[in-house]
């Protein structure tokens, strides 16, 4: 497969907007991107925004990025720029690549990728796989996706359902925590606005501490609770009867079980 110069964005929306986003802030000429998103008015510098796929022509990769049940329609929209030579990398949550083939049948290679908003700032892990790149390609879809991140290869597609659970999911867990935190201390006594930036620098600080950190999480918590101080304290609220490990696994279990629904309802063997 030659290299991927020409990427072209069907669905340019949240999840799509932060990997270009990503991938200009990283560098990436602008001139190799084009989009098409009836519902945007504008692209970034430099970005060709199409009002359709051109009638003629292929691009190196096709960046798949409208919401999951949209598939069906849009697809054979852009199908005629899937060519031989295309990578067709998808982002769609639970649309396994037996769904994508169907859709996309002379695609040269297909990648399922599971990023999350975080690629905006080249902060994202970025889940990935496929099971037809030659070696060549892989390192190139490696290179460029390192660049929202870390390119994290999985073992098998099965692996995509806890990984979109931890990793695509997560920041709306996060700012969940964080939106709740702060709501907490507004109600022991702080102002909400101040206990809102607090909320969010601690936990920017907190993460940034960690991604550098040898200790583990586990570790890092206990450095913070002095034996019968403040944390302490606080940490016992949360270890009772294991209530947030109970709540995280279960919050990942629906997440996880909604994109095996997903794949099941999308796949046309499934
Ligand atoms: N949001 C996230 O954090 C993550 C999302 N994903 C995946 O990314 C995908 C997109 O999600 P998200 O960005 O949140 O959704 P958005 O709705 O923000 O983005 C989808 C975009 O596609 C556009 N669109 C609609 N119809 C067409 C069409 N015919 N041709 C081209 N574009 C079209 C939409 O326009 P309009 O709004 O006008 O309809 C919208 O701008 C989903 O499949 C999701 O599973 C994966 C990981 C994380
Ligand atoms: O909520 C969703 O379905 C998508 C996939 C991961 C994040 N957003």
């Amino acid at each position: 497969m030659k290299t991927i110069d020409a990427i072209l964005f069907v669905g340019l929306g949240n999840m799509a907007g932060a990997i270009l986003d990503g991938w200009l802030a990283s560098g990436l000429e602008p001139g190799r991107f084009s989009a098409i998103d009836p519902g945007r008015e504008s692209a970034p510098d430099g970005v060709t925004l199409l009002p359709e796929a051109p009638a003629q022509g292929e691009f190196d990769l096709v960046m798949f990025g409208v919401k999951p049940q949209l598939l069906d329609a849009v697809a054979p929209t852009v199908e005629h720029v899937v060519g031989p030579e295309t990578v067709l990398m998808s982002m769609l949550a639970g649309a396994p690549v037996s769904t994508l083939r169907e859709h996309f049948p002379r695609a040269g290679a297909f990648v399922r990728l599971m990023p999350n908003l975080a690629a905006a700032i080249g902060a994202s892990p970025c889940g990935l796989w496929s099971d037809d790149l030659d070696d060549e390609t892989r390192a190139g879809i490696t290179r460029l996706v390192d660049r929202l991140g870390s390119a994290e290869w999985l073992e098998s597609e099965e692996l995509f359902h806890p990984f979109t659970a931890l990793a695509g999911s997560g920041p709306g867990y996060v700012y969940r925590f964080i939106e709740t935190l702060a709501r907490a201390g507004a109600d022991v006594g702080l102002d909400p606005g101040q206990a809102e930036r607090m909320a969010v620098q601690m936990v920017e600080g907190a993460a940034r501490l960690a991604a550098g950190a040898k200790a583990s999480p586990g570790e890092l918590a206990r450095r913070v609770a002095s034996p019968g101080g403040t944390t302490q304290a606080g940490l016992d609220v949360l270890d009772d009867g294991d209530a947030m490990r109970t709540l995280m696994r279960e919050c990942l279990q629906a997440a996880r079980d909604r994109s095996v629904e997903m794949a099941g309802k999308s796949s046309k063997d499934g």
